[in-house]
This record gives C-alpha cells, structure tokens and sequence, in this order.
C-alpha cells in the first residue's frame, strides 16, 4: 500500500471562532489525484487553508508531507510550503516582474543560491508547463491560461510531493480549463499527489479521479456516476 501524504482524523476546520467543517477524517496516498468539492461557501478554500497553515487545526489531529498540522510552529510553514506546491484561482503572479524573475524570486525565498542552478530549474518547469519561450513576458502580457500554466510552473519549483489547486480553473473559459487539466494530469502521471478544490464538473467528467465533498460541515468521499 502506498504512502500517506495527507491523513485528517476528527478535525475541525475554522473561521476565527466558527465552525466550518467538522469531524474531517481522510486521507490522500502518495500518487492521487483527488478532488474537493462543494458548493460556494460549504469550506473548500478554508480546508485547503488549514492544509498549507494559513489556518490553525485546532481541533482533531492532522498531517501533511510529513508535518503535523496540530503543532506546526510559524516559523515552520515556510518549510512546509516547500514541501507542497499551491496553485490559486487569481494565479498570484507579481505583476512588476518578468515571468523568470517571478520564479527567481520563488527560488531565493526559498533559500537557492546557485544562479546556475536557479536557471536551470527556472527552464525545466517552465518547460514542464509549455511556457519555456515565455520566461522574458510580464504577466499582463500572457492570457489566463498562460498565467495559470506559470503558476502551476512556480508549484513545481521545489518538487513538491503534494500539489494543493483551489479552483485552478476558476477563472478560465472551458477550453483553457481543459488545457489547464491536461498539464495538471501531466504532472499527476509522473508521480506527483494533487488536490483539487474544483465547481467545475465538466473537468471531473472528462479526467474521473477520487472525489471528495464538502457539504453540511462534513467532508466525505462521493462515487461518481456517469450521467
Ligand atoms: N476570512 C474569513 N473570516 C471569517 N469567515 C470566513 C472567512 N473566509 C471564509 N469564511 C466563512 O467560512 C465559510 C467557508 O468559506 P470557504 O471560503 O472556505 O468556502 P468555499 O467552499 O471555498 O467557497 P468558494 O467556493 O466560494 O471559495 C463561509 O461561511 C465563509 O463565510
């Protein structure tokens, strides 16, 4: 059986003092592709918080690569965060930089320091993503999808084992959101777990992975059916 990469047992998910999900208990292998949905408001992008410590987990026990979410310290959550890679609906690119030197940037935060070697890297994922001649474009210079391809790029930096994507598509016309999927799936299929918070059924349709439900303050895993 393969490795745990994420596990939940009884935990509670909050705003400040209120309750968002309650009694979480799951877990997500090494090498799966899950999704994570759930109306508007039933707690997708406040799960996907507690996961990458922008929420404390206060109630229940929780792991993530490694690191336990009940203890995780501040100071250790830049460590955690290169451990897992985030992808944001809004694409979260600084928009007063080239798309190199937004993943230069990346890279020295997270403690690189060989400029060869920052390149390099720099070149690889922007090569695993279909963006390698675009490095020398701002970000108001590529469409959305091409701006969602670098910050898929950006999440792969530091070889996470865990990609966490709220709604990677969200803002993006169906096509685009196919082509979006494509390189997600891509990376899934070398070896890579993701977690993707998602509205969009089409997408699960089209690429039937595990799906996991936000609803009633619960989280619970659904079967698809084909329709
Ligand atoms: N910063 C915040 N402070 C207090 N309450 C919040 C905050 N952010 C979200 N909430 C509340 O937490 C609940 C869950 O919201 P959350 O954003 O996690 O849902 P969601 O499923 O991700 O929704 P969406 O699909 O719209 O992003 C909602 O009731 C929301 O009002």
């Amino acid at each position: 059986m393969s490795e745990t990469i994420l596990e939940l047992k009884d935990a509670a998910i909050f705003q400040k003092d209120s309750l968002v999900l309650n009694e979480v208990t799951l877990d997500v292998r090494k090498g799966e592709f899950v999704y994570l949905i759930g109306k508007t408001g039933s707690g997708k992008s406040s799960f996907m918080k507690t996961l990458y410590g922008d929420l404390p987990l206060k109630q229940g026990t929780g792991s993530i690569v490694g690191f336990d979410l009940t203890k995780l310290r501040e100071k250790e959550i830049p460590y955690l965060r290169r451990k897992i890679g985030i992808v944001f609906q809004d694409f979260k690119l600084l928009p007063d930089r080239n798309i190199n030197k937004n993943l230069h940037f990346v890279l020295k935060a997270t403690g690189w320091k060989d400029s060869h070697k920052m390149n390099q890297k720099i070149e690889e994922v922007l090569n695993k993503v279909g963006m390698k001649t675009k490095g020398f474009k701002f970000p108001h210079q590529l469409s959305g999808g091409e701006q969602q391809r670098v910050a898929i790029a950006r999440a792969l930096l530091n070889d996470p084992e865990l990609i966490l994507a709220d709604e990677p598509t969200g803002n993006l016309d169906p096509q685009t959101s196919v082509e979006v999927m494509k390189v997600l799936q891509e990376i899934h299929k070398s070896g890579r777990s993701i977690l993707m918070a998602t509205h969009d059924y089409a997408l699960i349709l089209k690429y039937p992975s595990k799906t996991l439900k936000c609803d009633g303050n619960k989280i619970f895993e659904v079967v698809q059916r084909a329709v």
